[in-house]
């Protein structure tokens, strides 16, 4: 069956019943925040024109994921969105393994998200309604059915590429709290990469049906931790004050919901402001409290709610909430993110989430208003919208005629403006593959974000990362491991792309009009919202069970690598054994559980250990080799010469010479190719750049990708300690006369001569300089209680051999933390600290005032270490951590640099790894 997309609708009476959050359905009792409504479809409007409809379509769609620290109660948030949207029948759970979202056999036996699952639902439910009117500004926007697309985000630490990459294609993001724990070391973490991207956030804080949660804690800790002002539109509902949860009190609507205990939470009560007063004189109090502190922050941003108050003669309660829903709005989508509604619930409970939903559709913005995403094209870094109306065009071309400068006539480029701006208008659509899972029932399927124009079935996909076109046969809506199939994928949405042979997790896909094989240039540069991998600091061999199960287990390699950038896969030459590569130990475990288990790989891995590098102390002589031997039976002969040297990464400034035809740095490496005398023309209109001097059937390009695999190779294994090098210079430099031999210099040949050169000139430093080991150094943000503060930064300095950097101070993670798009910096760091006394916080349960009080420091206070510490002393450190800390510590590391390592720490690793202990 093939269904639209979105279809325009025939008849547009829609009819909500008059109670309040109930709304009858015969089939789902559903909720929203919708007071007696009924609303209809403006007899003047007509929908003629399905752009109409798609564009209102849109304003009714948000994309959005959902952020937190491990175990904070994403997937059991998740599993009742689901229910709640009538999109489950019943309610899955995460200790029971019946999960929607978490659907691989891993997650379901560990309990945890690995994979971000793309799922789509509906807010509340129905037909998401393009014939409906425009935004009633006396409505909620829930009042209306929204698509939901929502990116489940894996929570561990290992994982944190796996989210900043789901964090690139989202609007908004639902940000969990657990409201026992409070805002956690991987809570900040993620919540900083948000902020990169400048994503429009609303918290929730969940489990507060647990025995010691604490939500005005949590509250303040947003405030302190996270550095935004908390907008508290709910307080919990604790029975008479101090006993069990049962609901929450809605600042906004100044009423309260209760849910009955056992029940599946489809029919909260309502409970007036008036009928608070008479059950629940002290909660109905706080609510005016909550509210007035809400009205108040609001109107230190907004104006317009500045007017309302003042309107209402003051009178802070008067205030309406389609008012403070707007003005809300206003704040949530403003680029600094400084004001961030707050929630409460307890999803396990089902206690919430329908509010919470409100929430997703009320605050967080559809696409059009999500901020610009960044894109590159041909070098020059900037936002798509600038693209599509030409802007960046034009200074990319601005970039391109000051960088020929200076160059002689025959390096300069071609392109003009108007062609690029031509080139663009061929510009069909681009979208992001976010993520490529393998399904045991489908085949490979892509997860796509469309940023713009509309990907079609059977369209004919340029992938800009690795230069090949493919056709995009089936296209398919996904509700998790549930899927639609659908003609076309419309800018602004997420679906799938399934039978594509050679798209990756991150690669840009782009199609346009016309039927070359490539499109025109600089098109086949564009990329959406670039991103570093991190390097890998753990690895493992991975060995086939026989040889014929070899070309198995490469495929399934393979496929692994196509679904996870962050892992790696490397041949020793030497030894020939497969290597693989990743960011944690759970990383890798996972990623054999995946090899083994689904993707059924015969093959077995050895320990998981520290990718240590190796790097040269000093030059190389210049060494030249030639290759002469047959390869694959054809006679390949060829030179080069080359020179390593150590190469600061922090210093990487280069003076490109005229002969310098490539300078790119890989894993703190760099690699210059020079090629004196090759007299390149630059100034063929293919982009086909050649040479007289290359032989026949050789281009630039090629020669030059030779040249660099070769040079790679070399350097994936240090001549002394066989770990990969770091930070050294390879100088390769081919003398036409010398070093080409006609039609026997094929690519293979001029990669073999290149490796085997750079191989020589590693070996020559050994004998000179030498060279020596570096280990990972981490960055390490410990949160752990005022109690146990001094045994754990005593623990990291003197037996770890760790740095303490600060206490309590924000400090980014450097490698996972990304760098903002140009014009959109991430301003939060230079924004002045917030005082968490002076923020609106409901008092918890046994609590004594504190609101504008001086929070006095207890040992249960939470506490922020930031540390530098080599890799080696952190494995198993969690075990350790939660014996120092009853439990209470957690942890999040990301890679800071490689460290070259001491004579004495070498030998003790060396012999370590030596197995002689
Ligand atoms: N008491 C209580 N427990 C909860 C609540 N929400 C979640 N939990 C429990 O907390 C644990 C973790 O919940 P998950 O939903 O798996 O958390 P997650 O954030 O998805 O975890 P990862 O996928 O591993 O990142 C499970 O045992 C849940 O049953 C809640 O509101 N109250």
């Amino acid at each position: 069956m093939v269904v639209g997309l979105l279809r325009c609708p025939q008849s547009g009476v829609h009819c909500l019943s008059s109670h309040l959050y109930r709304i009858t359905s015969a089939q789902n009792p559903i909720y929203s925040s919708v007071k007696g409504l009924a609303y209809r479809r403006k007899p003047s409007q007509s929908f003629s024109t399905s752009a109409k409809c798609l564009s209102e379509a849109l304003e009714r769609t948000r994309n959005i994921g959902i952020i937190a620290h491990i175990d904070a109660g994403k997937t059991t948030t998740t599993e009742r969105m689901l229910f709640y949207s009538g999109f489950t029948r019943r309610i899955g759970d995460v200790d029971e393994g019946s999960t929607v979202t978490d659907f691989l056999p891993a997650e379901r036996a560990r309990g945890i998200t690995i994979q971000s699952a793309a799922i789509t639902f509906h807010w509340p439910p129905g037909e998401v309604d393009g014939g409906l009117t425009a935004h009633d500004q006396t409505l909620p926007r829930s009042a209306v059915p929204h698509t939901v697309n929502l990116i489940d985000t894996p929570g561990h630490a290992d994982f944190t590429f796996e989210v900043m990459r789901s964090l690139r294609i989202l609007d908004g993001a639902v940000c969990i709290l657990d409201g026992v724990a409070g805002v956690e070391a991987q809570t900040e973490q993620v919540w900083h990469q948000a902020s990169t991207y400048q994503i429009p956030r609303i918290i929730y804080i969940n489990k507060l049906d647990r025995d010691g949660a604490a939500f005005g804690r949590t509250v303040r800790e947003v405030s302190s931790r996270l550095n935004v002002y908390p907008a508290v539109c709910q307080i919990p509902w604790f029975e008479n004050g101090n006993e069990s949860f049962i609901g929450i009190a809605d600042a906004v609507h100044l009423q309260a919901l209760r849910w009955h205990a056992g029940e599946d939470g489809r029919t909260p009560k309502m409970v007036s402001l008036s009928q608070l007063d008479a059950q629940e004189q002290p909660l109905a109090q706080e609510l005016r409290r909550a509210r007035i502190a809400l009205v108040e922050l609001l109107s230190e941003y907004d104006e317009f709610i500045v007017e309302k108050f003042f309107d209402c003669n003051e009178d802070h309660l008067a205030v309406s909430p389609a008012d403070i829903t707007e003005s809300l709005r206003r704040c949530v989508l403003e680029p600094t993110c400084r004001v961030v509604p707050i929630f409460a619930g307890a999803s396990f409970r089902n206690m919430g989430v329908q509010p919470l939903l409100d929430a997703v559709v009320n605050f967080l913005p559809s696409p059009p208003e999500a901020p610009d995403p960044e894109v590159s094209i041909d070098g020059v870094k900037g936002g798509l919208r600038g693209l599509l109306s030409g802007d960046l065009i034009v200074q990319q071309s601005e970039k391109a005629s000051a960088a020929s400068k200076g160059k002689s006539s025959k390096k300069q480029k071609s392109g003009s403006p108007l062609d690029a701006k031509d080139a663009m208008s061929k510009l069909h659509s681009c979208a992001l593959a976010f993520k490529v899972v393998n399904d045991a029932k489908r085949g490979v399927l892509v997860y796509v974000r469309v940023y713009s124009g509309s990907l079609d079935r059977n369209s004919l996909l340029f992938n800009t990362n690795l230069h090949v076109s493919e056709r995009a046969p089936r296209l398919l809506k996904m509700y998790a491991n549930d899927a639609v199939e659908v003609d076309s994928i419309p800018a602004g949405h997420i679906g799938v792309v399934v039978g594509l042979k050679h798209a990756r997790t991150g690669d840009t896909l782009v199609s346009y009009a016309g039927n070359k094989a490539t499109p025109p240039e600089p098109l086949n540069t564009l990329q959406l919202r670039p991103i570093d991998v991190p390097p890998p600091v753990f690895f493992t061999s991975v060995e086939p069970h026989s040889l014929s199960e070899e070309k198995r287990m490469q495929d399934a390699l393979a496929l692994l690598l196509r679904e996870d950038p962050s892992l790696h896969v490397t041949v020793d030459e030497e030894s020939g054994q497969t290597l693989l590569s990743g960011m944690g130990e759970l990383h890798l475990e996972i990623a054999r559980d995946r090899l083994i288990n689904d993707l059924r790989a015969k093959a077995s891995m050895g320990r998981i250990e520290i990718g240590y590098r190796e790097t040269v102390l000093g030059a190389s002589s210049t060494v030249t080799k030639i290759f002469d031997k047959e390869i694959a039976g054809r006679r390949g002969k060829a030179g080069c010469t080359a020179l390593v040297e150590p190469f600061d990464t922090e210093d990487a400034s280069h003076v490109a010479s005229e002969d310098t035809i490539l300078a790119e740095t890989n894993d703190g490496n760099r690699i210059i190719i020079q090629a004196p005398g090759l007299q390149v023309d630059y100034s063929s209109r293919d982009g086909g750049k050649t040479s007289p001097f290359l032989p026949p059937g050789l281009d630039l390009a090629g020669f030059r990708t030779a040249f660099q695999n070769g040079a790679l190779a070399a350097l994936a294994r240090g001549p002394n300690f066989t770990f990969p090098m770091h930070k050294t210079q390879v100088t390769l430099t081919l003398d036409p006369a010398e070093h080409l031999f006609s039609n026997e210099t094929t690519t293979s040949a001029l990669s073999a001569a290149a490796r085997q050169a750079t191989a020589a000139a590693l070996r020559d430093v050994v004998s000179n300089a030498g060279t020596v080991m570096m280990e990972p150094v981490m960055n390490v943000v410990i949160s752990v209680d005022e109690a146990s503060l001094g045994s754990v930064v005593h623990d990291i300095s003197s037996s770890r051999g760790g740095h303490i950097v600060s206490l309590d101070e924000d400090v980014p993670l450097s490698a996972t933390d990304t760098s903002p798009a140009p014009g959109t910096a991430r301003n939060e760091d230079s924004l002045s600290p917030i005082d968490p006394t002076r923020v609106y916080a409901p008092l918890d349960p046994f609590e004594t005032p504190s609101v504008g009080v001086e929070v006095p420091m207890s040992r249960a206070q939470p506490r922020t270490i930031s540390a530098k510490v080599p890799l080696k002393e952190m494995v198993g450190y969690l075990k350790h951590l939660r014996s120092l800390t009853a439990g209470r510590g957690t942890f999040v590391m990301s890679v800071d640099r490689f460290e070259t390592m001491s004579a004495q720490r070498q030998k003790a690793v060396l012999a370590e790894l030596r197995g002689g202990f």
